[in-house]
């Protein structure tokens, strides 16, 4: 077995998309929409499905915004270096919610970005063993 994808539900496709490839550098993988059931879908992500976990953006027909809870955390992308990474996602009009630095209690240099929909990115930068904080 293998991770293939997160779903997460957006309120503007558009906008996620753009997020996604333009400021996150991901490539749009597929799209497709279900008129039976109003919702289209579109797969994000940095390489093919056959190898490579991606997101499924899920925009359901008129459904502007949800309410995302306090269960969900976030999702991890590796970054060479998480200081150039900031200043390049700012750059492009990313919003950065938690400054690049050290984890608390721990060494592993990591920021945080949210998305359209206030989903939060962590960015973590490359390193040798993801063994210790
Ligand atoms: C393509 C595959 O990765 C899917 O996840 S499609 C599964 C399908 N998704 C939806 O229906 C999305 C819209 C829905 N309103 C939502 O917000 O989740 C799904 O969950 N189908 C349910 C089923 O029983 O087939
Ligand atoms: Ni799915």
């Amino acid at each position: 077995m293998r991770i293939l994808h997160t779903m997460l539900r957006v309120g503007n496709l558009e906008k996620s998309i753009a997020f996604y490839t333009e400021v996150l550098g991901m490539k749009l993988l597929r799209q497709s929409e279900n008129p039976e059931y109003k919702y289209t879908l579109a797969f994000v992500g940095y390489g093919d499905e056959s190898s490579n976990a991606v997101l499924e953006l899920t925009y359901n027909w008129g459904v502007d915004s949800y309410d995302l809870g306090s269960a969900f955390g976030h999702i991890a992308l590796e970054v060479e270096n998480v200081y150039d990474a900031c200043d390049k996602i700012r750059a492009k009009g990313g919003v950065i919610s938690r400054e690049p630095g050290p984890v608390k209690g721990g060494t592993t240099e990591i920021a945080f970005v949210r998305d359209p929909d206030n989903y939060a990115i962590e960015l973590i930068q490359k390193k040798a063993s993801y063994q210790q904080l």
